[in-house]
């Protein structure tokens, strides 16, 4: 590899140039903009290359299956570390995939078994983290809707507004707090409880913060208050769900009479997502709203979401499943 890392970044800032897209130059100093945050850019070439094409891939799906105008980032998030260049999230959740199969594909070599009893130091380690995002859940919930409030927001359709500074500031790390949430898949791999690892949750971990970023990057105000407070909410049940299901007994009785309402739970979650059909069927209705093109991407990804979860409800809760668990990795 001959090219150079700024020669490279000249490069896609004259093809940028050219499809008039000026969102994020890469020339010269501003190179280490995106990268700076992995400590590589500049330092190698093919570090500097690959990014190159992560980048531009990137953008250019953005731009061209969903419709986006990458031309226009917010002025709130810009400068705000994750959010310039889509290269941190899209590497974040390739590691990710990647770490999750070599893991789990290591259990089930080992023939290891879920742990019968965590040890002290897990069990703290998941109580914290539990105890962490309920907090910032309540935290993000209440705050997004105080502002929606003052802002005087109507349920939908407000468009995006680079003058409400603070609800960016919140959406923004509510995405950051998504690539966290990569924190529940170490917790279920320690445990070696490979029967939660299911395709419903690496998909849901592994594109969710994709998601997040388009929104913190292009429009972190307006109708993204809905989801992120609607999800903020439930995620304050779901690690209570959770942090109780981590401190109480493991048997049969204890469980039955604490956890049974992990049901109710879930369909929450499922009319989560009925609530953003309905919002991006509004958006679509009334382009005007929000930002053009994106209830199409929000209506296809809740529909996914949906479907997931009408799988993961039916197979653990349906009449003939007697607690079945939904579809694994084939690496366990
Ligand atoms: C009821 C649910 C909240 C959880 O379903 P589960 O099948 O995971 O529930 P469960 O009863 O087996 O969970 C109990 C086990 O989880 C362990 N546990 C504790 N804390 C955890 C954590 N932070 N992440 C993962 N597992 C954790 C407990 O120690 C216990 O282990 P042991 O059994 O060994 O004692 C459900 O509605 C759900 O979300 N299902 C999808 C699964 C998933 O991936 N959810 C998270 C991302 S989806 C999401 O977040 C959607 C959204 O945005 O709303």
């Amino acid at each position: 590899m001959t090219m150079g890392g700024e020669e490279v970044w000249s490069r896609v800032a004259e093809e940028e140039d050219s499809r008039k897209v000026v969102g994020w130059q890469m020339g010269g100093n501003n190179s280490t903009r995106g990268l700076g945050v992995f400590g590589f850019a500049n330092s190698s070439s093919l570090p500097a290359t690959v990014a190159s094409v992560i980048d531009a891939g990137a953008r250019r799906v953005v731009e061209k299956v969903i419709g986006l105008n990458m031309a226009k980032p917010s002025a709130i998030t810009a400068d705000l570390p994750l959010v310039r260049s889509p290269v941190p999230v899209v590497v974040a959740a390739v590691s990710y995939l990647a770490i999750v199969w070599v893991w789990s594909s290591h259990i089930k070599r080992s023939g290891l078994k879920p742990r019968v009893q965590d040890p002290k130091w897990l069990q703290c380690l998941i109580i914290a983290h539990n105890m962490f995002l309920c907090c910032l859940s309540f935290y993000l919930g209440l705050g997004i809707l105080t502002e929606a409030r003052r802002h005087r927001y109507s349920i939908w359709g407000n468009p995006s507004n680079d003058e409400h500074v603070k609800m960016g500031f919140y959406i923004y790390i509510f995405y950051v707090s998504k690539l966290y949430e990569f924190m529940d898949t170490v917790v279920m791999l320690l445990k070696r409880n490979l029967r939660q690892i299911t395709y419903l949750h690496l998909y849901h971990h592994a594109s969710i913060c994709c998601v997040w970023w388009i929104i913190a990057h292009l429009c972190p105000t307006g109708d993204a208050y809905f989801s992120a407070a609607f999800n903020s909410w439930v995620h304050v049940a779901m690690y209570l769900y959770y942090l109780l299901a981590a401190t109480i007994a493991k048997d049969e009785n204890c469980r039955r009479k604490y956890l049974f309402w992990g049901k109710y739970l879930t369909i929450i979650q499922m009319i989560q997502f009925v609530a953003f059909i309905a919002q991006a069927v509004y958006g679509l209705l009334q382009p005007a709203s929000y930002v053009k093109h994106l209830p199409r991407m929000l209506f296809c990804y809740s529909i996914s979401l949906l479907a997931f979860f009408s799988n993961f409800f039916i197979t653990k809760y349906g009449r003939s499943s007697h607690g079945r668990q939904p579809k694994r990795l084939k690496a366990d």
